[in-house]
């Protein structure tokens, strides 16, 4: 595998949104060896637990554990702690919880990394889902202004608390570096390659315009778990990833 395609790779977490591990390992086979990482959601954790992650692990993937913490700061300190034992690359809480329990899910990962004598994982919040409209966001949710601004400002607010980087669309990693620097990490789901489904994501663009936008890492979800042949969809978005100047 050439290094270039190796290097963009590393940047492509494959949504493992599956209802039990049986289904993902299967996923996990056919994509064996693709360095990619794998990111474990709710659906998928809360049904296999942590011995899955300890299989990723074993297999070479690097694990991004979304899981979203937003709690009382104490309980997202503990979170916090038992996630980084289990040894996975990355993990997430929602911006939304502010500063403070942000600070507190630092304190927790880096206290239990080092008792473990582990590394702290890369620690990022989510800013306003992908899934959210600007009139959602207006008249549901309550925040005014554009869906840009109320990602800056959680952007802001991430970086404050000393965290690595967020989660938000592709369409707003120009402004979140403007606002946070270019070494902030940008992980952006929302990404649809041409002629995929939107299904419920609102704030989407291909593999190519995010890489293109500057995206250290795009997420992809059902393009590829839901193709029937996952593991030509991911080299497909890969090989796009990488030309994305001409696309
Ligand atoms: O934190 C996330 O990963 C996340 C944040 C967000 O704003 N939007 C979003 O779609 N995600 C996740 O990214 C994945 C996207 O999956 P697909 O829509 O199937 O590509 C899902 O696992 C979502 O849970």
């Amino acid at each position: 595998m050439e290094a270039a395609y190796q290097q963009m790779a590393g940047r492509l977490m494959i949504a493992l949104d599956v209802p039990d591990a049986e289904q993902a390992r299967q996923l996990m086979r056919q994509l064996e060896g693709m360095p990619c990482y794998m990111k474990v959601g709710m659906q998928l954790f809360y049904s296999a637990g942590p011995d899955l992650i300890t299989e990723m692990k074993a297999m070479g993937y690097s694990v991004f554990l979304d899981l979203k913490m937003h709690d009382i700061p104490n309980t997202v300190r503990g979170g916090a702690g038992s996630i980084t034992r289990l040894g996975v690359d990355m993990f997430n809480v929602h911006a939304a919880g502010g500063v403070k329990m942000m600070k507190a899910a630092r304190e927790g990962a880096a206290e239990a990394a080092e008792a473990a004598g582990i590394s702290v994982p890369t620690m990022i919040a989510v800013t306003q889902l992908t899934s959210t409209d600007q009139a959602t966001m207006n008249n549901e949710i309550g925040i005014a202004g554009t869906v840009e601004e109320a990602v800056i400002r959680y952007a802001g607010l991430t970086k404050q608390a000393g965290l690595d980087g967020v989660v938000a669309s592709p369409l707003e990693v120009a402004a979140i570096q403007a606002a946070c620097g270019t070494e902030f990490i940008t992980v952006t789901p929302g990404i649809r390659p041409q002629g995929s489904e939107q299904g419920d994501q609102s704030r989407v663009t291909t593999p190519g315009q995010a890489i293109r936008g500057g995206s250290s890492y795009i997420v992809v979800g059902r393009p590829i778990t839901a193709a029937p042949r996952p593991r030509e969809a991911a080299e497909h978005i890969i090989r796009e990833m990488m030309n994305h100047d001409s696309i």
